[in-house]
């Protein structure tokens, strides 16, 4: 109570421009709290989280640059993640749409508004790191009594901002510490190293987002151009300014000897109005020469080492079903199917976590594979099913157990299945149904990049790329507080969703892949099987709850029971023909499909792939009405 006396006293001096012992930037956010915003330093706020719908929505609007800062993220998380150290990603209102922290500080983390959905917007929640950040547009550190509302003064928070290419504030990325060392400059480190994980998402958003471009990276050092250069810009074809890294606006606005706080117009503006250079050039600016002769001289004298990043030729292929990779043109056919395997194609060769959800059945550890065989990782494919494994062998089965760890451990000790995909993809089925503490450790695992096997002493490193599949809605787990909601996002940087076997247009195509696999001779030899129109009619005409496997079990047993390798209606479960027309072939198959599909005659012409007129005629040609 005192120190919250005290503080709310030195809020005051300052206010009446009195000397206080604080950084300038901590004084003006002050005053902005009081004179700008209103706020009341005598008054305690908790951290605001906002609802998950809300939470929902920014998410979804920072969703691009979510996915290119995760690997930042959690390269910096992992160099501080024994100190005891928070990250968050807010985005440019201050809500924080990412974050890594230790699941077993939880509690105290989201009450301390260090978590997921937590808002800190200065004018809702004073001086923080992040909302003086998103204010200033500089990096800088509000240890324990900056803060301006007396709440949060444990908490010791640096932060840096995140700028697209265009020049705006988008995000802000912030380490905290729950408490911290008292002197300030002990977060001199923090503060340096967000700046410097800031740099490289602006670096990393900046060249997936101007391949067909070219772009020149500079850093003041020769040794450093290459491998870590400080500053990018992008460049169209008429050598104008398309897009630029924070640090690149500041070489630019210095080149024309403006401050960069000022907003000097650069988009659009020629190269050539900030360095003695043109486009002609670039090309000697590329790898192929030496480092130390890509000097680049700016308009005000000065002069930066450059690295010139040809553009990329614009590839049209991916477009189309030719160029998909093997495995994902094999998932489907036709236009509903196209643009999820498109999506799949691109997602594939990314390092970024998917979620696949779908119906029981619907395909989705095919579609995993799929995923895995187009990534061009190396490592094997490790499929787990959350919902299969008991629980008290799970810890060990995926974490894996040193020797004599247990009772009943193996002799030697066993590799985890998390472990075994090391380099490779780790599928996780029904992740919807993964208990809640082992959620936490699979967090900690994803956040890290380490196993720890039961028993061991140290972690180990692992290198995973991991899809995970429920036909559980997730949304609606973690709604219900059933699913960690950090851990749903770290696993679902993009969702695929299969579509029922019933909706799908291309069930004839799919029907006859499996005629093809379950036509296989005893010597391993393709001879499709065959199957008559009623026949054909009749799979077409049922929903198929149980989707792709339903189908493939039917169809595998319908060819163990076929003698002539032609599949007909008694070859195929009781539960598909309907039992008073069953002997009457055509006219039994038609009815089905139309009560299938509630007599809609589009949809069951859909169904049976042939058009409406068709399925007219053939209703008043074998005389097929609702009531026969
Ligand atoms: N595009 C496809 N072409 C041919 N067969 C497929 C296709 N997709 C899935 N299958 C087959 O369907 C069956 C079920 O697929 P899979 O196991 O991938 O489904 P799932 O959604 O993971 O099921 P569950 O929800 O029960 O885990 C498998 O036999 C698989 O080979």
């Amino acid at each position: 109570m005192l120190a919250h006396a005290e503080h709310v006293r030195e809020i005051e001096r300052a206010a009446q421009g009195l000397a206080v012992n604080r950084d300038a930037t901590v004084i003006q956010s002050w005053r902005r709290c009081l004179d700008d915003y209103r706020l009341d330093p005598g008054r305690f706020c908790e951290a605001v989280i906002v609802p998950g719908e809300r939470l929902k929505e920014h998410r979804q609007q920072s969703e691009e640059l979510v996915a290119i800062a995760r690997s930042g993220l959690e390269r910096l998380y992992g160099q501080v993640a024994d100190q005891g150290y928070v990250l968050l990603l807010a985005d440019s209102q201050g809500v924080t749409v990412d974050f890594i922290g230790d699941p077993q500080l939880d509690g105290n983390l989201r009450k301390a508004g260090l978590y997921l959905g937590s808002q800190w917007a200065e004018p809702g929640s004073g001086t923080s790191a992040v909302g003086s950040c998103l204010a200033t547009g500089e990096a800088l550190t509000i240890h324990q009594a900056d803060h301006f509302d007396a709440t949060h003064i444990a908490l010791s928070c640096t932060a840096a901002p995140i700028y697209d290419m265009l020049g705006r504030l988008t995000a802000v990325l912030d380490l905290s510490l729950l408490s911290s060392p008292i002197p300030k400059p002990s977060q001199n480190l923090a503060l340096h190293l967000v700046r410097a994980t800031a740099r490289r998402i602006e670096l990393a958003n900046l060249m997936a987002q101007t391949r067909h471009q070219w772009v020149l990276r500079f850093a003041r050092s020769p040794e450093f151009v290459d491998v870590d250069p400080e500053a990018a810009i992008a460049l169209d074809q008429n050598g104008r300014i398309a897009g630029m890294t924070h640090i690149g606006a500041q070489v630019l606005s210095r080149a024309i000897e403006q401050d960069w706080r000022s907003s000097p117009d650069l988009i659009g503006r020629p190269v050539t109005d900030f360095f003695d250079l043109d486009l002609d050039v670039l090309p000697e600016l590329t790898r192929q020469r030496a480092t130390q002769e890509r000097l680049v001289r700016m308009r005000d004298g000065h002069a930066l080492f450059a690295h010139a990043i040809e553009p990329k030729p614009v590839r049209s292929g991916m477009v189309r079903g030719a160029s998909l990779p093997a495995s994902i043109s094999n998932l489907g056919e036709g236009a509903d199917m196209a643009a999820l395997q498109l999506k799949t194609a691109k997602l594939a060769r990314t390092a970024l976590p998917i979620l696949i959800q779908g119906e029981t059945g619907s395909g989705k550890e095919h579609l995993a594979r799929a995923v895995h065989d187009a990534s061009g990782r190396k490592g094997p494919f490790i499929a787990i099913n959350c919902a299969a494994i008991p629980e008290q062998l799970i810890e060990s089965e995926l974490f894996g157990h040193t020797a004599g760890a247990f009772t009943g451990a193996a002799p030697k000790g066993r590799k985890g299945l998390i472990e075994q995909a090391d380099g490779g993809t780790l599928f996780l089925d029904e992740i919807g149904d993964m208990a809640l503490p082992l959620q936490s450790r699979l967090l900690r695992v994803l956040a890290e990049g380490e196993v720890q096997p039961v028993g061991a002493l140290a972690p180990r490193k692992v290198d995973l790329r991991v899809v995970s599949a429920s036909h559980r809605s997730l949304t609606s787990l973690v709604e219900e507080g059933r699913f960690r909601e950090d851990l749903f996002y770290r696993l679902s940087a993009a969702t695929l969703r299969l579509p029922p076997l019933r909706e799908r247009s291309d069930f004839g195509w799919i029907l006859d892949r499996l005629l093809v696999r379950h036509g296989l001779d005893q010597d391993g030899r393709e001879i499709p099987l065959a199957m008559t129109a009623t026949a054909r009619a009749l799979l077409h005409a049922h929903r198929w709850p149980g989707n792709i496997r339903e189908l493939d079990n039917v169809i595998a047993v319908a060819a163990a029971l076929s003698d002539s390798g032609i599949i007909d209606c008694d070859d195929l479960p009781d539960y598909l023909a309907p039992g008073d027309l069953a002997g009457d072939d055509e006219a039994a198959g038609l009815r089905a499909a139309l009560v299938a599909c509630n007599w809609n005659v589009s949809e069951a012409a859909r169904r049976l792939e042939v058009d409406r007129t068709t399925i007219h005629r053939r209703i008043k040609r074998l005389g097929i009405t609702p009531h026969n």
